[in-house]
């Protein structure tokens, strides 16, 4: 297409929001008018789904659920009164605790103030906190944040040997919607052992974010934690950064909240058209399914040129791949869908992966997201008349361009600042476009059982685990791989049992292993002494 021709494709599907300051560009998608109008049945049937979501539809059937994170930011819209109350009065709740926590009037129970947050928690529970603190935290925020998001023994030590000398002023939130989240589970449990190791008491310090009743809720109950928000049913993880588990981190840390609600709910009511050529999520639901083929055979390449961003494509990473990547659709065919996500920031990739992008295998679509606003305050000249920022905006727009020659397809979402209410409306975009895009491909976007499948094979391995260590103990002398699998009513685990033997004996934890660690079938096993 040559120049002229393509200014003016620029200019028809340029998309503006003015309240947002947000630009959409998908002109770069080398889709053509016929293609289109190929898609505008399902767009129809997608707006339609997406009204009934909001109307309270179950749309989440295997989970028998509501999916409402809409109503969050707009809790007139939830199906009845006594949600839209519980919304408010969770906002009112949250907003009171930060502000007494700032002012000292909860205060830890030795010292005037909280210096320090650890937050605990996993996947939605994790992912939008840490992308919104990257991308809004002030520079000096009234509670430094710190996260736990693994059941890694070396990454909780890290956090907490950091904050050893300011436990006594640190706030715990342990965040999990189910509750019964192993990883946030074994976090909560390794920080009450280092609060009792310097004799504080964990409950005045704990904070519990979680479903009503639920097993964490239970125990913060019990034990009188400082401070307990509800999670709703009707959030699912991936999408509950405007609930309680992304509000309180935010408002603790000092971020506009309310700017931020605000930002996803002007963002809900474009994104609510039904009309696709003015309807921002829409129209980058369009772009995927063409790239991908209404299959995913595309990866979405996130760069945004903002290093406060840099979070963003893990947190897309969750938000696109868990609520799409699924084997069957609505119907029971198998239909493997998805669409691979990844990321990091320009520049700074371009000197990393961008070759690839440019010149090798053209398996990816990129999105690049541009922020107007280069600092606050007035830039200094690198060169005369140009600034860091200059280059910034130059190599993207370089980036854009080497990509488009080489037919390799690109998104630009262009904002003005980051700032809460652009955050809030990313956020909000991100998850219509995915809402629209199942309905498009027809899956269910609100459920994960894959992810319960892979919860089910840990939990199969550790049971193997009590039951080798039961068989070791037993025995006085030392045993086969084999052996121990027959013994332990598990002939056909004796791979697992090895990696399982393995770890115990490399973290001395009671099982001697000898003979040669490179051949399995020459090794013998016992318990240590
Ligand atoms: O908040 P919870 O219940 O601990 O779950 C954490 C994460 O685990 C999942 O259920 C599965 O990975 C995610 O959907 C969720 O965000």
């Amino acid at each position: 297409m040559d120049a002229k021709a393509l200014w003016q494709r620029y200019q028809n599907w340029l998309y503006f929001h003015k309240g947002l300051g947000l630009y959409l560009d998908i002109s770069r998608m080398g889709f053509d008018d016929a293609f289109v109008d190929s898609l505008r049945p399902k767009f129809d049937k997608a707006f339609a789904d997406m009204a009934e979501l909001e109307k309270g539809a179950i749309a989440n059937p295997d989970e028998s659920r509501m999916v409402g994170h809409y109503w969050l930011r707009n809790p007139d819209l939830a199906p009845t009164p006594e949600l839209t109350q519980e919304i408010v009065q969770t906002l009112e709740q949250i907003e009171a605790f930060a502000e007494k926590v700032h002012t000292g009037a909860v205060h830890p129970p030795q010292a005037s103030r909280f210096t320090d947050i650890i937050s605990v928690g996993i996947g939605g529970s994790a992912l939008g906190p840490q992308f919104v603190a990257e991308a809004l935290s002030p520079d000096f925020p009234p509670l430094n944040l710190h996260f736990i998001d693994n059941t890694d023994p070396a990454g909780i030590d890290r956090v907490l040997i950091r904050l050893q000398n300011t436990l006594a002023t640190t706030l715990v939130l342990v965040i999990s919607k189910s509750g019964g989240t192993p990883e946030p589970r074994n976090g909560m449990i390794e920080v009450k052992a280092a609060y009792a190791a310097q004799n504080l008491d964990f409950a005045q310090y704990a904070v519990a974010i979680t479903s009503v009743d639920s097993n964490l809720d239970q125990v913060a109950k019990n034990e009188g934690w400082l401070a307990r928000f509800p999670m709703y049913d009707w959030v699912g993880g991936r999408t509950s950064e405007m609930s309680a588990v992304g509000l309180v981190p935010a408002a603790l840390q000092g971020i506009d909240v309310h700017a931020m609600l605000e930002g996803a709910k002007e963002m809900d009511d474009a994104t609510r058209v039904p009309n696709l050529k003015n309807n921002p999520a829409a129209l980058l639901a369009l772009s995927w399914y063409f790239s991908g083929n209404g299959k995913g055979e595309k990866d979405m390449v996130v760069l945004p040129y903002k290093d406060s961003l840099l979070l963003f494509s893990r947190y897309l990473q969750q938000l696109v791949m868990e609520s799409l990547g699924k084997e069957k659709d609505l119907d029971g065919k198998t239909v493997y869908q998805g669409i691979a996500v990844y990321g990091n920031k320009g520049s700074t990739d371009q000197h990393a992966y961008v070759q690839q992008l440019r010149e090798g295998v053209p398996n990816f679509f990129a999105t690049f997201i541009e922020v107007l606003e280069d600092r606050q305050g007035k830039s200094l000249e690198i060169q005369p008349g140009v600034t860091s920022g200059d280059f910034l905006c130059g190599f993207l727009l370089g980036s854009q361009q080497a990509l488009y020659e080489n037919q390799r397809d690109s998104i630009t979402v262009t904002i003005p600042q980051v700032n809460p209410k652009t955050v809030g409306a990313l956020i909000a975009l991100y998850e219509r476009a995915v809402g629209l895009y199942a309905s498009l491909v027809n899956i269910n976007a609100y459920h994960q059982p894959g992810v319960e499948a892979g919860k089910k094979a840990a939990a199969a391995i550790l049971e193997l685990q009590s039951k080798v260590v039961a068989v070791l103990q037993q025995q006085k002398t030392a045993l086969s791989l084999e052996e121990i699998a027959e013994k332990a009513g598990a002939s056909e685990k004796v791979e697992a049992i090895y990696k399982i033997v393995r770890h115990l004996h490399a973290n001395e934890r009671g099982v001697l292993v000898q003979g040669d660690p490179g051949n399995p079938a020459s090794l013998k096993i016992s318990a240590a002494k």
